[in-house]
């Protein structure tokens, strides 16, 4: 409820600022976790995490994140979105592992719903989608990636992408591993998954989990010009195709989202799970020592 509320109240001031600053001109808004800048070409927003120090994606910039895609969504102007990452070097690291460590179900339950809003919409957007990843993109932040239509790297071995959950003795839920299949195939998805695979920049190519590497500063203008090329394509018939290729795939989470939740919080409530989760970030911590 409490969540619902903010959620209100940041859309409604999210409006008023925007409207403000379109008037100015300056066609910019910014939640505390989420900037979005309409400058560039026409049409085109360029929307940045700004979470630090990894662009976790705690319950609080999941719910900016979605809120910002609506209000884009709603925005008839904007056609196309470039999904970036305003932390130097991280892309995202994913889902917030302190939202689903030491809490109640309640917890685990209100989060994955969340996790689950922002995937469908973004997955379901009709707006085209182009990630610019500036850094290393495990687990979540390989889904926020692999949501859009096409992927841009920068071409740096330190960064890493993939789907790793079984790393930290967890599982990809079916929808993470159907958007992968999508993506790479049914092979090399099986293998990446139970692997728990980060792949460095050449073999994501190799593989397909990105479509094309480029000089570490070079991401952000090749991301406008492949922008430039979809844009080029009339709206409605991309928008329709787009439709055909991913509705099913998210119809088979709309169907069962609750029965997911439940799945997810019984899941991560189990004790070997969260001292799985446990010595995973202890790991964390000692690399750093
Ligand atoms: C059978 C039914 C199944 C149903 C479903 C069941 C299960 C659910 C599946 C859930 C799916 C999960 C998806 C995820 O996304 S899980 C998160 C996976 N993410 C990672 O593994 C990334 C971990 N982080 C790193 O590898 C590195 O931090 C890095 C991103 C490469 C950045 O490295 P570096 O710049 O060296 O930074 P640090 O490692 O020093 O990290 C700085 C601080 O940030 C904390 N941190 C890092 N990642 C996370 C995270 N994902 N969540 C929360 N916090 C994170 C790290 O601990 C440091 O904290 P400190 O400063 O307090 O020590």
């Amino acid at each position: 409820m409490a969540l619902a509320a903010a959620r209100r109240l940041l859309l409604h001031a999210g409006s008023r600022l925007g409207r403000r600053e379109a008037v100015d001109g300056a066609r910019r808004f910014a939640n505390k976790r989420v900037l979005v800048e309409t400058e560039g070409p026409a049409g085109v927003a360029v929307m940045k995490l700004r979470n630090p120090p990894v662009n976790s994606l705690s319950l609080e910039c999941l719910t900016e994140f979605t809120i910002s895609l609506e209000k884009l969504e709603n925005d008839k102007s904007i056609r196309g979105v470039i999904l970036t990452s305003e932390c130097p070097g991280i892309f995202s690291a994913g889902l917030d592992l302190l939202e689903m460590y030491g809490r109640n179900p309640a917890h685990y339950a209100e989060y994955w719903k969340n996790v689950q809003e922002l995937w469908l919409r973004l997955y379901t957007s009709n707006m085209i989608l182009v990630s610019a990843i500036n850094g290393a993109s495990p687990a979540g932040g390989c889904l926020l990636a692999l949501c859009c239509d096409y992927r841009v790297m920068a071409d740096n071995p330190k960064y890493t992408i993939g789907l790793n959950e079984s790393l930290l003795g967890i599982v990809a839920p079916f929808w993470f591993k159907d958007m992968y299949v999508n993506t790479i195939g049914h092979r090399e998805a099986e293998r990446a998954l139970q692997l728990g695979t980060l792949f460095p920049p050449a073999e994501a190519l190799k593989v397909g989990v990105v479509d094309e590497l480029v000089p570490e500063d070079k991401v952000h203008s090749k991301a406008r010009s492949v922008m430039a090329k979809w844009l080029a394509i009339p709206d409605h018939s991309r928008q329709l195709t787009k439709n055909m290729m991913r509705k099913a795939t998210a119809d088979n989470l709309i169907k069962q989202r609750e029965a997911d939740i439940q799945n997810f919080t019984s899941f991560i409530s189990k004790d070997s799970i969260q001292k799985s989760l446990h010595m995973y970030l202890e790991k964390l911590k000692q690399k750093k020592g």
